[in-house]
């Protein structure tokens, strides 16, 4: 069993000499990613390598290896992520673009039911081996520390976090604050506990994703402190992925910043028990709506995952409306600001 613990990835594994390889591999005690182009013929030798080395020892990817984009993204093969606010909406898509594209993973949410659920439809998409639903409150830090120890339990290790939980609530706004911002700020502490290299820790490195939003570069006029939060996951994320890079952690860290998205968070806009003292203002989200639209959850979520797997990215911050997908650019220095100068 020289390759006990190994974990391999085969091109064109499906039959000849690919499956060969990945018979002798398997065989040898590794782990192995099958990539074919060819779905059924890859899914026909997933199954005999089931019977006899178990679900769990492979997973099949439909890869063409004449894409460079589709070949990056396969580098998941083998990654284990943790993704909090996991049980629907954006959270849900993550989780299932991360295992589409060979990551296990740990999804966590508050909400058993939606998280149970969740895991249910992964389950029969996917594999039962591939997934954990853990139900975790991210403003409990023994929770989040809790359901990290028990990712590594399961699966080992942690490569990718994504931040994600996230409400809108303008009346119990302490709340907002305490999910938003402090959840993040819980989420990656903890991250790099797990995942930084060097003498300060003994993970391997890794990404954190932090969703923020389009009200975390400008103001979302019916939610002041829902826009406070996601500038203070801008802010946090900006600062730590700088920190990261000098400390040598070898961890990215990111910021994700989506326009509307079609979720059921969406209907807080319409909810005037969370609109605090900004009740009078709620007439005019359908206008707001009206004029940024709404996007959908797989274009989301393929956008989370370019920038998971942008090795070049650490400290970007990555808006996505339904105009562009692009990159912040922020002055690097005061002098480079844009300002009005004052007499
Ligand atoms: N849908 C949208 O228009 C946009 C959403 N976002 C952000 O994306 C993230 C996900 O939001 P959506 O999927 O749209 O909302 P959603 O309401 O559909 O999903 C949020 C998930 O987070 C979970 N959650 C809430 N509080 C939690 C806690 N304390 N601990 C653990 N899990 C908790 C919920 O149970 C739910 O499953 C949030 O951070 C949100 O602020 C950002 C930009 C746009
Ligand atoms: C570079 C920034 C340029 C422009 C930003 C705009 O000026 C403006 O400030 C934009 C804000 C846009 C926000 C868009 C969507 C955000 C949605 C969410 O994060 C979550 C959804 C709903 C919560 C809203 C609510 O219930 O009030």
């Amino acid at each position: 069993m020289a390759l006990s613990g190994k974990i391999a990835l085969v091109t064109g594994a499906s039959q000849g000499l690919g499956k060969g390889f990945s018979d002798v591999l398997l065989k040898n005690g590794a782990k192995v990613a099958l990539l074919d182009v060819n779905e059924t013929a890859g899914k026909n030798a997933k199954a005999d390598f089931d019977k006899e080395y178990g679900e769990d020892s492979t997973i099949f990817l439909t890869c063409d290896v004449t894409s460079y984009e589709h070949l990056k993204v396969m580098a998941l093969s083998g990654k284990i992520a943790l993704v909090t606010g996991a049980g629907q909406g954006l959270g849900k898509g993550f989780s299932d673009i991360l295992l589409k594209n060979g990551a296990k993973v740990a999804l966590l949410d508050i909400n058993e039911n939606a998280g149970k659920n969740a895991k249910a439809d992964f389950d029969k998409e996917y594999g039962k081996d591939r997934n954990i639903f853990l139900t975790c409150d991210v403003t409990s830090n023994a929770q989040l520390k809790d359901a990290f120890q028990k990712t590594i339990e399961k699966f080992g290790r942690i490569d990718i976090v994504s931040n994600n939980a996230g409400i809108v609530d303008e009346t119990n706004w302490e709340k907002t604050v305490e999910v938003n911002l402090n959840g993040v700020i819980r989420g990656t502490y903890l991250a790099l506990e797990h995942m930084k290299k060097g003498s300060g820790g003994g993970g391997e490195g890794g990404v954190i994703i932090n969703t923020s939003s389009m009200a975390g570069l400008g103001p979302l006029l019916t939610s002041p402190v829902y826009t406070a939060s996601k500038h203070g996951v801008v802010g946090f994320t900006r600062a730590m992925a700088e920190a990261s890079s000098v400390s040598g952690y070898g961890v990215r860290i990111n910021a994700f910043c989506p326009s509307f998205v079609k979720t059921p968070i969406l209907d807080f806009m319409k909810n005037e028990k969370a609109a605090g003292q900004l009740g009078h203002l709620q007439h005019l989200s359908d206008k707001i709506l009206a004029k940024t639209g709404i996007l959908e959850v797989p274009v989301v979520a393929e956008r989370f995952l370019q920038l998971v797997t942008d090795e070049e990215k650490n400290g970007a911050v990555m808006m996505v409306t339904q105009e562009c997908t692009a990159y912040m650019n922020f002055p690097k220095d005061f002098k480079d600001a844009p300002k009005t100068i004052l007499p």
